[in-house]
């Protein structure tokens, strides 16, 4: 669907991001600043109001200041057909495409609009051009060719000048799911204290437990005063839970409590729900905006270019790698292996080896790798140990699942929301790399760290304290104009991975020495991948007849690629 939008907010200043790191040549131009964009100064003074907006709202893009390695991704082609009547996409000239977000005026024409109370507000009216113009979007790639495409852009975050909630109609719930993430109690926080100060909302209820809260709970008043000290502390104070995704019964709830506003933090299985959720509120023709708020420690959301909580992840595995570099140093011989989040992707385990330095091999989901014979991991560990008689090993989660399921029967297991359960990666190199060094008669000692929970359970640092009040406001203020803008399908059906034919992974092997363990073919199908992935949007008709011809396998294919 082309429904959900993410959006992560841009700056006050509307500079926004530049590819993902490792982005080819992009990458690297824009880390001597050039080809950041910046969109100057202010707009030109917005046109007068509409009864109904065409469009607007939301996409929001960071700067690459802040957040230098991530970037906002869509994936329009990635549609079934059932879901297609959602999409909105419009062209214009040199190959512009709009990829917009779904608007009540789209199944309710007639709602009336308000002026925007921010316009008497005294923090917001002495700023310049505070609204953003109904036209603006931000491109998904921002470093381009002469003679490209102008390609993908979604709207651009930001207040409107009219907003399509009274004063006093607000009745707005927050809800949290999936795992838990720095910055939950923030983003919660934000949402409360923007709504209520800057929209004059006073109806704001807390879910509690996740999804199955809506009907399964008593839902919580939250005030400024309540949510006041939250941010300081970890978890989220409305508890969160996976499974228990009921539609009809939240969006039952939703109407016979007279909620108008719904905001959904969560990852890639929330969005899901988030978007089961707003196209059950459209069928029933109802005016209720659905705001989602990516969540994801792994940072494997596609569309955004940074969740929260990713910045202060990366920060706490510094001390669970400066304690294994530490255990190492002191043993004749020692290994320090860390093991860090990361199901499908290994942004936290690469950016914390980076940071680090002490590190001497890093494993990722992304990148296979292989344990015996010439050039595999135990040969390596070994051929480091002798030069450096210590070693520190940082591995994502995720990685090396298939050589577990090799070595030892296991069945299959998934959690409540069908996630598929995995295998300690950190126990079983544990387990092997003695074993191989038993059989080789060379001693050593290994210490194994696993901080995973104690890493998600702190509360966000200072960066991503702000980061997550950019989302948050940058939701209010779409949600205030009416529209749902969660990530929904695209991103379920994309995720974010870290590219391994990319220079980031590049700076990373160079930085630990470590050897790729890629093969010829591995090679060739990163390659592939990153070829279907980078491909050019497709034009409307074109996408029409892709999600016609997806239609049966929709939503599982990897990047969204037919
Ligand atoms: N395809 C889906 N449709 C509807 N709800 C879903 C879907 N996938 C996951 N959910 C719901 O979203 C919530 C969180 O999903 P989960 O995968 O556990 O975490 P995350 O959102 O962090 O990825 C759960 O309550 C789950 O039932
Ligand atoms: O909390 P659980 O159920 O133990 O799940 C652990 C998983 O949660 C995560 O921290 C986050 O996953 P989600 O974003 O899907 O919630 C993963 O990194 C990890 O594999
Ligand atoms: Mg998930």
């Amino acid at each position: 669907m082309a429904s959900h939008i993410i959006l992560p907010p841009d700056d006050a200043d509307g500079n926004h991001n530049q590819e993902r790191e490792g982005e080819g040549e992009e990458e690297e131009a824009a880390q001597e600043g050039l080809g950041r964009h910046d969109y100057g100064e202010q707009h030109a003074p917005p046109p007068p109001p509409k009864a109904a907006l065409p469009f607007s709202a939301s996409c929001v893009r960071i700067s690459r200041d802040s957040y230098p390695n991530l970037r906002a991704l869509s994936n329009a082609s990635s549609v079934s057909l059932a879901d297609a009547a959602y999409v909105k996409i419009s062209e214009g000239d040199f190959g512009y495409v709009l990829d917009d977000v779904p608007h009540f005026t789209d199944y309710l024409p007639d709602v009336p609009t308000y002026p925007n109370p921010l316009q008497d507000h005294p923090a917001y009216s002495t700023v310049k051009q505070y609204f953003v113009n109904e036209d603006d979007t931000v491109p998904q790639k921002v470093v381009v060719q002469k003679n490209s495409r102008r390609g993908v852009h979604f709207r651009r975050a930001g207040p409107r000048q009219r907003v399509y909630f009274g004063t006093d109609e607000v009745k707005a719930c927050i809800v949290t799911c999936g795992g838990l993430c720095p910055g939950l109690n923030t983003v919660i926080r934000e949402l409360v204290c923007g709504l209520s100060h800057m929209y004059n909302v006073n109806n704001i209820f807390g879910i509690q437990n996740g999804y199955k809260g809506f009907y399964s709970s008593n839902y919580l008043p939250l005030t400024p005063k309540s949510v006041n000290d939250i941010h300081k502390r970890g978890g989220t104070v409305l508890g969160t839970s996976r499974g228990g995704h009921d539609t009809k019964k939240i969006v039952d709830n939703i109407q016979d409590r007279g909620i108008n506003q719904v905001y959904i933090i969560g990852g890639d299985g929330t969005q899901k729900g988030a978007y089961e959720i707003f196209k059950e509120i459209r069928k029933r023709g109802l005016k209720v905006s659905v705001a989602g708020v990516p969540k994801t420690i792994d940072n494997d959301i596609a569309i955004i270019d940074k969740s929260f909580g990713f910045d202060t992840a990366v920060e706490e595995a510094q001390r669970a790698i400066d304690s294994a570099h530490v255990e190492a140093c002191s043993a004749e011989n020692g290994i320090g292996l860390v093991k860090l989040m990361g199901r499908y992707s290994g942004f936290i385990a690469m950016y914390a080896t980076l940071a680090s330095r002490d590190v001497d091999c890093c494993l990722i989901p992304e990148s296979p790798f292989y344990m015996d014979g010439e050039g595999g991991l135990l040969q390596y560990i070994e051929r480091r140990l002798k030069e450096n008689r210590h070693m520190v090993i940082v591995v994502a989660e995720g990685a090396g699942q298939d050589l577990i399921a090799q070595s030892i029967a296991t069945s299959a297991q998934q959690d409540a929301s069908g996630n598929k359960l995995l295998l300690d990666i950190g126990l079983w190199l544990t387990h092997k790399i003695k074993d191989y060094f038993k059989s080789k008669k060379m001693e050593m000692t290994i210490k194994y760290i696993d901080p995973t929970y104690m890493i998600r359970a702190i509360p966000s640092n200072a960066s991503d304290n702000v980061y997550c009040t950019l989302l948050a406001h940058s939701a209010i203020h779409g949600a205030m104009a009416g529209y749902s803008f969660t990530v929904g399908m695209r991103v379920t059906s994309t995720r974010n991975k870290v590219k391994i034919t990319d220079r980031m992974w590049a700076r990373l092997l160079s930085s630990t020495n470590q050897p790729s363990f890629l093969s010829e073919k591995d090679i060739d199908e990163a390659s592939e991948a990153d070829r279907l992935a980078n491909r050019p949007p497709l034009p409307t008709g074109a996408f029409h007849r892709v999600a016609n011809s997806f239609e049966s396998s929709a939503s599982t294919s990897s990047n969204g690629e037919i």
